[in-house]
This record gives C-alpha cells, structure tokens and sequence, in this order.
C-alpha cells in the first residue's frame, strides 16, 4: 500500500464528535483506511502531513457554482438577478473564449484547494476544458453545460441541449471517476417546456443526473404560476425534473407543498446564502427544508454574485440567514451547516466524500487551529461554522492526492494562474465593452 498518514491532529468524525486521531489512507486507492490513535504504528509510511494543532476534516463540497465566473469577480454588483443577468453578465459571457473559460476554471479551483474545497458542481459552458482543469489540479466535480434558451432561435437552443447531453454521456467517469456530470437546464423560465421535458426525458435514457436553478427570486416563481396554475417545483416534478438524482440551486422561495414534493422525490437542494443576499433573492427556508427531510448542501454560485469561492464564508452565512429566516436563533445550528457543507452535500451532488471514516474517499483537509480568532476552542465545530476563514487551511488532500502541503498548491502553479486569468479577464471586459 501507498500509505499517506495524516498525524498529530485531532479529527472530526461523521457523528460530530471530536478526538485526537490519525488518519492512514491508501494514497493509490484513494481511500482512508483507517481512522484512530494507533494506526500508523508497525506500519510503513510512504509520506505524513502534519495536523499537529490542527483538525481533519472532509474536504467541503461546494454544491453549486460556476467556477470559471472567477473572472467576473467584481465587475457587475449590488444588482437584482434578472437585470444583472441581462444587463451585465450575459452580454459579458457572450464574449467568452474557451481560453477564457480554462483560465477562469484554474483560478476558481487553485481558490478553492486553498480554501478547503475538494468537490464542487458546477454549471457552464466550454465544459470539456473545465474538466481539464479539473483532471489536472486533482479536485473532484459534477459537471454540466448549461441550457439556457432565452434569445435564441429554437434550433440553436435545441443545438444547446444536444451540447449538454453530449457532454454529459462523454466526460461521466473522466478523471478516473473524479469526474461526474449532468444535464444541465439553467432553469424553469430560461428553458421552455417542451426542451425542458425533452432533454430530461433523453438524460433519463442514460441514467444522467440532473441540475438546474429553481425558485431562486419571485420573479421566476410568478410567471410559471401564471402560465401553468402550479408551483414551479409542480411543474418540474411533472416534466421529470425532481427525484434523487437530481439536485436544484437555490430553492429559495418554496411552499410547503414544494418542500414535501422535495422530500418524497429526495430531491436535494444547495442553499446558496451569499448569492441570494447579494441579489437580494431571498432567504431559502433552511431549516423547514431539513425538518421536512430534505438534503441541503451549500455553494457559493458563481463568483460574480458572492464574491469569493469560500466555502467557510458560506456556512457562516447559511447559519447567520438560516436564524433570521426562521426568525429562531437556535435554527441552522453550527453542526447542521458543518454536515451540509460535508456530507449532506456529497450526498445532494452524488460524489463520495464528506466523511473521515474507514473505507470513505480519501478527500479531507487540515484546518490550523492556532489562531488569535480560533482562541480558545470550547467548541471546534461552532469554529468551523463561524470562525474559521479559508486561509486557515494548511493541508488538501483529494482522492488520496496532496493538492496543498503547508498552504502551497502542488497541482496548479498559484502566480501563473493568477497572472493569465487576470490577463484574460482584462481583455473580455475590454471585448464586451468594446
Ligand atoms: N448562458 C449559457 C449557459 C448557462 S451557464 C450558467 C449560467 O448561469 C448564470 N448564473 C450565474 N449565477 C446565477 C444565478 O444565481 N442564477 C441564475 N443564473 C446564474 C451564469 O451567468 C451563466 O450564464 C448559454 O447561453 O448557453
Ligand atoms: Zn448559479
């Protein structure tokens, strides 16, 4: 065995619990084989990580993004969704190279190995060089082209859907199974019902998963109860689009109708708190969602409406909002957001992960835990869910892989990545503004 031994910290186990442990994990396998206090004894060590004052945890899972809007960070704020879609971004993506769009990904990524993020999902296009990206810089993903069909003539939309399935069939299992995918219609409004009914029907034949934005402001909910007198999440069970593999962004305003179709389809939803505060969208009811059963796992959605790719900044905000839209303080408590960001959210995107146990994936990280804001330690959870920042980061490990050793990102080179997507994402804002 390749025996990578992560040693000298404590760890956080899948029921919550704290204690000092090792972790030996077979690096080919990428698996953990063993968690507990004497497991690296007798044992011949290929290569250690040192957790000394730190604590192992899953490597968090990023449940909804579009990881190449890096580029975008900062360059269309305090907007509401329809018009900084229309007005700002759009026009901005519809300039996009797929130069662009690799660069964009290895920023958003190298963000995010040194944030703590091993597995993310993620929505966009150009998505064969995405997943190059991803191959390279060792992370794991769902992956799908998005369908969006507003403003263009039905057979360039159904030449959209075709990229989408496409893709989809061809990249499921790339990077020796890393990579996942999914047909991805953008949304209920941006994609007309007959496509949507289609495309889900055709992605069924293949067994494919299923991804899309649902509910995310009222100006989504209202024309589709105008049109068809149902809820939208009624209308998508009825095209197909609920059920437990298949996952939606956002969920933001949902009635108590839609939260049992949710539960009875198990159909997960990822909670975006930051983007749904910056644009205002709402506040997603969390906390009924996950008494009614529902999985919820956190993302960050696009860097353009968040800013930042920090998955610790999210659970932050999903127990902050969580606790005014349920008006109860004790509603989204720190371990919920901590499973949510773990393994309710390997579990709502389909990937392993989330779990440091014997036989799990071996995607986990190391937090440093000596810091003026981590002092004292009463309780390490209630720090992951409202102290701890992504720069206290020290280790990533992926699929057995170190992707970060002592804050340092061995797959991808940090300077070049930052150099070239900054170039690219100057000459695409001097294109669309052209
Ligand atoms: N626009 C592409 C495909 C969609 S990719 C995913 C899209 O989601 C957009 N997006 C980013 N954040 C959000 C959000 O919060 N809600 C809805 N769409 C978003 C993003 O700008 C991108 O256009 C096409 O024409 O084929
Ligand atoms: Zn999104």
């Amino acid at each position: 065995m390749n025996a990578l031994a992560v040693t000298g910290g404590r760890v956080l186990h899948p029921d919550g619990r704290v204690s000092e442990a090792d972790v030996l994990i077979d690096a080919d396998a990428g698996r953990i084989e063993a968690v507990g206090e004497d497991v690296t004894a007798g044992r011949e060590i290929a290569r250690t990580l040192d957790a000394e004052g730190g604590l192992v945890m899953p490597g968090l899972v990023n449940g909804h993004t579009h990881v190449s809007m890096t580029l975008l960070r900062g360059y269309a704020d305090d907007k509401p969704l329809e018009s900084w879609l229309r007005e700002d971004i759009w026009p901005v993506e519809a300039e996009l190279t797929d130069d662009d769009i690799a660069a964009g990904a290895e920023l958003g990524i190298l963000e995010m190995i040194r944030s703590g993020t091993t597995t993310f999902a993620d929505m966009y296009f150009s998505m064969d060089r995405v997943a190059e990206v991803v191959e390279r810089a060792g992370v794991r993903a769902r992956l799908g082209r998005g369908v969006v069909a507003v403003g263009k003539e039905e057979a360039e939309a159904r030449a959209d859907l075709e990229g989408s399935l496409e893709f989809a069939r061809t990249y499921d299992g790339a990077a020796d199974g890393r990579i996942r995918t999914a047909f991805m219609p953008h949304s209920l409004t941006t994609v007309p019902e007959n496509l949507l009914t289609e495309g889900i029907e055709l992605a069924a034949e293949d067994d494919l998963w299923v991804h899309l934005h649902a509910n995310e402001t009222t100006d989504e909910v209202e024309p589709i109860v105008e049109k068809h007198g149902v809820r939208p999440l009624e209308y998508a069970a009825d095209r197909g689009a609920l059920g437990p593999d298949r996952f939606l962004a956002h969920g933001v305003h949902v009635d108590g109708t839609e939260t049992e179709l949710l539960a009875e389809t198990d159909t997960s939803v990822i909670h975006c708190p930051a983007s749904n505060m910056k644009l205002a969208s709402g506040i997603a009811p969390v906390q009924r969602l996950r008494e009614a059963g529902v999985t919820v796992g956190i993302g960050t959605d696009g860097a353009a409406s968040n800013n930042d790719l920090d998955l610790f900044d999210e659970l932050r905000d999903a127990a902050m909002v969580g606790k005014i839209g349920a008006d109860d303080a004790s509603a989204v408590p720190a371990a919920a957001v901590v499973e949510m960001a773990t393994s309710d959210g390997a579990d709502a995107i389909g990937l392993p992960g989330g779990r440091i146990e014997t036989g799990a994936a071996a995607d986990l990280i190391v937090v440093d835990l000596e810091a003026p804001h981590l002092t004292p330690a009463h309780d390490v959870v209630s720090h992951l869910a409202y102290a701890v920042r992504g720069s206290d980061v020290r280790h990533t490990v992926c699929d057995g892989t170190v992707l970060m050793r002592d804050r340092e990102v061995t797959t991808l080179d940090a300077a070049t990545v930052m150099d070239r997507a900054a170039e690219h994402a100057a000459d695409l804002v001097a294109r669309a503004e052209e």
